[in-house]
């Protein structure tokens, strides 16, 4: 008789991999050396970025070998070039949660920095609708990263194209679900009593959570929900610090056009989601700046389950993104379509 999957230990391994590439990312963002390298789009990937991967996709391989994984990194320049090789070994090592427990769950250690460069490189599976596939963004809001802004680490599991688990870190927002929107990074990002941000999770069916990130084993979690707007013109909505990502212009006109008048909160990455989805905020508008730019499944995967879990809608026809409690949705959607109609 097939039994149902409750993806608890997805979740587990899910929630214990980000914690731990969250560390290793967090270490570099603290350090001098961020190891940065321009990508053929012009995009910076840094030491944070390649460690983070090969932590996760070595706990998913030890774990459900048999899945498929579309991670966004490859280990190319780090084939070519021995020392950033070294440094990128150096902190996977290194990065290790306090539990014992916890890291037998991840499995055990990365061999060698030849066999970390294969393990990088297993995320190149080209995805698709069907069967297992772990979607990974190791940081998102590398920009953001490397500014001292918000980043987050994400993981997602899609079954058959659908989104099941989602797992986002957020070590530079704050643990308090209740504190207001803000820019900049909150002051719980800095280490105290071995806190460090949040974790955000959800699995699809079962809400979503949030914990506060830890160095050893799982904090204890509680459930998130979008906030209530009633009054629409009330909402705070977030969109990306960088122009070149989302139309700042195009979300002030949909917000005017909705009466909001407080100004927008600039943060990267899907920090944005997590926000939302906690209550933080309300809405998140991201908005085509160029028509060819395809948004990835790495950079949305987590995010959108984690806000529908919380009550939430998101519509990102591969063009943008509206997110917005479910019965604001339609409003938000009809005020996007006036203003990107005017601009055709
Ligand atoms: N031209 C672009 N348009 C939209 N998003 C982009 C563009 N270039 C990079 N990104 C991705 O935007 C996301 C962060 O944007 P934001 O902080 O604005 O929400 C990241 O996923 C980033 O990838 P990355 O994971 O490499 O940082
Ligand atoms: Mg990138
Ligand atoms: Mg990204
Ligand atoms: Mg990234």
């Amino acid at each position: 008789m097939a039994t149902t999957n409750t993806y608890d230990h997805e979740l587990n391994v899910a929630l214990l991999a980000v914690q731990r590439a969250t560390l290793l990312t967090k270490s570099v963002f603290h350090s001098h050396t961020k190891g940065t390298l321009n990508k053929s789009d012009a995009s910076p990937v840094t030491i944070g970025d390649f460690g983070a991967q090969a932590l996760i996709i070595a706990a998913l391989q030890l774990n459900f070998p048999d899945d498929e994984i579309v991670a966004e990194e490859e280990a190319k320049d780090l084939r070519e070039n021995g020392q950033l090789r070294e440094t990128v070994w150096d902190l996977v090592q290194k990065a290790k949660l306090s539990d014992s427990s916890a890291e037998k769950v991840l499995g055990g250690e990365v061999k060698s920095a030849e066999s970390m460069l294969d393990i990088i490189d297993k995320g190149a599976s080209q995805g698709g609708a069907k069967g297992r596939i772990w979607a990974i963004d190791p940081i998102d809001g590398t920009k953001g990263f490397l500014r001292g802004g918000q980043y987050a680490v994400c993981l997602a599991l899609m079954v058959d194209g659908d989104v099941k688990v989602g797992v986002l870190g957020c070590p530079n927002l704050p643990v308090s679900d209740s504190e207001p929107l803000k820019e900049g990074i909150g002051a719980d990002a800095s280490d105290e009593e071995g806190k460090f941000g949040v974790l955000f999770s959800a699995v699809q069916g079962k809400g979503a959570q949030s914990r506060a990130l830890s160095k050893s084993g799982l904090a204890e979690s509680h459930d998130i929900k979008m906030k209530p707007l009633t009054n629409i013109s009330e909402a705070t909505f977030c969109e990306s610090v960088e122009a070149g990502h989302s139309s700042q212009g195009d979300a002030a006109a949909i917000a005017s056009k909705l009466g909001i008048t407080k100004p927008s909160v600039r943060m990267d990455s899907q920090a944005k989601y997590g926000s939302i989805a906690r209550g933080a905020g309300d809405l998140y508008l991201r908005l085509p700046v160029r028509k060819d730019y395809v948004e990835k499944i790495w950079d949305h995967a987590a995010g959108d389950l984690i806000v529908r879990e919380a009550g939430g809608r998101t519509l990102k026809e591969n063009k943008g993104v509206v997110a917005a409690p479910k019965d604001v949705h339609g409003k938000v959607i009809e005020a996007v379509r006036e203003v990107l109609g005017e601009k055709e």
